[in-house]
C-alpha cells in the first residue's frame, strides 16, 4: 500500500521497523531511497521536530561511502521523516543471527569500513552514540572485499540524541547524593564505561563501541552484555576483558586499546581504520573462531544478583534492592537476556523482541558501579572445554565470587572507585582530543 510522503515521496513497502519509527522502501524524485518515518508520537512532539530542523544541514551534510546518507528531511502534518539512501542488502545484526561469527578477515573488514565512517563523522564534529550491528548495514549490490564481506556503512547518526530528550522521557531521578540526573543514552552492550560514568559522550565512545561490535562478530557474544542490564553497565565500567581463544595476537591488541576504560587511550577512529586495514592481509584464510559463550546459567545469576543488590537502590525513590521494572526490564526466564526489551524512549514498545535496541536511563553512582565488582566476569571457553553448570562448578563460582567480593570491598574501601574512576580520566588527555560536538547543536564545528 502506497503512502505518500510530503510531497515529494512515495512509501511502498516496509523493509524493518526500530524503536524510532518504520523504514520504508520509497521513491522520490532521484529514484528509489529509504525513508524511516517516525514514530507518530514523535513526530507530534513540536521539541523533537524543532531540533531534526536544526539538525537538518548537520544530518544531510554527511556524505562518505561508509554512511549512509541523508538525503532530505520531510516535515510534514504528522509526518517527521528522514529520507536516506537505499541500501540494497541486510543490517550486520542479521547476518550475525544467521552465522553467529565471521571469519577474523570479514569482521575486520567491515570494522575497518565503519571506522571510516566514523572518521568523516567526527572530522565534521558528529558523534554517532549508538554504533551496533543494527545500525550498521551492508550493501550487497557492493563489491566483495577482504574476507567476501560486502561494503558496510553506517545509519542512523545523530538520531539516538535527537529523539532522547529528558522532556517526558523518563521519571526524574532525586538529585541527592552521588546520583547523578543525567541519562544514559545509548544500547547497553556497547556503551562506554565514560558515559556511563556520567561523563559527556565524546568520538571516542564510538570506538569503544565499535570495537564492541567487532569482538561480537569475533566471538558471537559481547564482552560485557548478558543479564540484567544494569549488569551489564556495572561490567563495562568493572571488568577487563575476557580473552578470545585463538585470536590473532595484532587483532587482540587492537580490541584491547579500543576497549580501554580510559578514552584517552583508545585509538581515533582514522588510527583504527587504517591498523585494521594493515593487519587484513595477515587475516586471510584464518578461520571464524572456535569459541563458545559464557554460560546463560551465570548470566541468570548475575540478573538474580543484580535485581537484589545495590545496583538501583533508593534510586527512583523505591525501597532498596527494589529496581524500576519500567526502566529495568526483567530478565526472560531461563536467564536469557531479552534483546530488544529496553525501548529508546520510556513508554514505548520495543520494535522486535529479537531486536536489541537503545536504553535510557539514569547514570549509576560511584559507590552503585563498585556493587559490581564483585565477580561477575563472563570467559569465554575454548570450544571442549567442560560446560559450566555442575553443581561443582555453581560452588566453585559461589566461592569465588566471595572471594572476588570481598577482594573488590577492599579496593573499595581503599580507595573509592569513583575517585579511581575520576582519576582515570582526569589525566586522560581528553581534552586534547578533536572537540566532537555532538549532533545536537545548530551548526558543526571544525575539529582542532
Ligand atoms: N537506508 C536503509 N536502506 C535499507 N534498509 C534500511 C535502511 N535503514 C534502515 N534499514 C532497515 O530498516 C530496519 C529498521 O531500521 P531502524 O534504523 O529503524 O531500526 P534499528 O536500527 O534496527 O533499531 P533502533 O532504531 O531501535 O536502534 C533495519 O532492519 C534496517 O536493516
Amino acid at each position: 500500500m502506497a503512502r505518500k510522503i510530503g510531497s515529494r515521496y512515495t512509501a511502498h513497502q516496509i523493509l524493518g521497523r526500530g524503536s524510532a519509527g518504520t523504514v520504508w522502501l520509497g521513491d522520490g524524485p532521484e529514484g528509489a531511497v529509504a525513508i524511516k518515518l517516525l514514530r507518530e508520537d514523535l513526530a507530534a512532539d513540536q521539541e523533537l521536530v524543532g531540533r531534526f530542523v536544526q539538525e537538518r544541514a548537520a544530518l544531510l551534510g554527511l556524505d562518505h561511502p561508509h554512511v549512509v546518507g541523508v538525503r532530505d528531511l520531510v516535515v510534514d502534518g504528522n509526518d517527521l521523516a528522514l529520507v536516506m539512501d537505499l541500501v540494497r542488502g541486510t543490517d550486520l545484526r542479521t547476518r550475525l543471527e544467521r552465522e553467529r561469527r565471521l571469519a577474523p578477515e570479514a569482521a575486520v573488514a567491515v570494522a575497518a569500513d565503519v571506522a571510516d565512517g566514523l572518521a568523516a563523522a567526527h572530522k565534521a564534529g558528529i558523534v554517532h552514540r549508538d554504533v551496533k550491528p543494527e545500525n550498521v548495514l551492508l550493501d550487497m549490490q557492493g563489491p566483495l572485499g577482504p574476507g567476501g564481506a560486502h561494503p558496510a556503512l553506517l545509519t542512523d547518526f545523530g538520531i539516538a540524541r535527537l529523539v532522547d530528550t529528558p522532556r517526558r522521557a523518563l521519571p526524574q531521578p532525586p538529585a541527592a547524593g552521588n546520583l547523578r540526573s543525567a541519562k544514559v543514552i545509548g544500547t547497553p552492550d556497547y556503551l562506554a564505561p565514560e558515559i556511563i560514568e556520567g561523563l559527556p559522550p565524546r568520538a571516542s565512545v564510538d570506538v569503544y563501541a565499535l570495537a564492541t561490535v567487532l569482538y561480537e562478530m569475533l566471538a558471537g557474544f559481547t564482552p560485557f552484555g548478558g543479564g540484567h542490564p544494569g549488569a551489564v553497565l556495572r561490567r563495562h565500567v568493572t571488568e577487563a576483558v575476557a580473552p578470545l581463544p585463538g585470536i590473532p595476537d595484532e587483532l587482540w591488541q587492537l580490541l584491547l586499546q579500543c576497549l580501554a576504560k580510559a578514552p584517552a587511550s583508545r585509538l581515533r577512529a582514522p588510527e583504527l581504520a587504517t591498523r585494521l586495514r594493515e593487519i587484513l592481509p595477515g587475516l586471510a584464510g584464518h578461520p571464524p573462531l572456535d569459541i563458545d559463550e559464557p554460560d546463560g546459567d551465570q548470566a541468570a545469576e548475575e540478573a538474580a544478583d543484580t535485581a537484589t543488590g545495590p545496583y538501583v537502590s533508593g534510586a527512583t525513590g523505591s525501597a532498596p534492592g527494589a529496581y524500576d521494572e519500567a526502566l529495568y526490564p526483567p530478565v526472560a526466564p531461563g536467564g536469557s537476556r531479552p534483546r530488544g526489551a529496553v525501548p529508546l524512549v520510556h513508554g514505548s514498545a520495543a520494535p522486535d523482541s529479537n531486536r536489541e535496541t537503545h536504553t535510557s536511563m539514569r547514570v549509576p553512582g560511584p559507590d552503585e558501579l563498585a556493587g559490581g565488582a564483585h565477580g561477575t566476569a563472563r570467559a569465554p571457553r575454548a570450544a571442549g572445554e567442560p560446560r559450566a553448570g555442575s553443581a561443582r562448578h555453581r560452588e566453585a563460582v559461589r566461592r569465588r565470587r566471595v572471594k572476588l567480593g570481598l577482594a573488590a570491598a577492599a579496593v573499595v574501601a581503599a580507595a573509592g572507585l569513583g575517585g579511581w574512576f575520576a582519576s582515570q580520566h582526569g589525566d586522560s588527555g581528553e581534552d586534547a582530543k578533536p572537540d566532537v560536538r555532538h549532533s545536537d547543536a545548530a551548526t558543526p564545528r571544525p575539529t582542532r
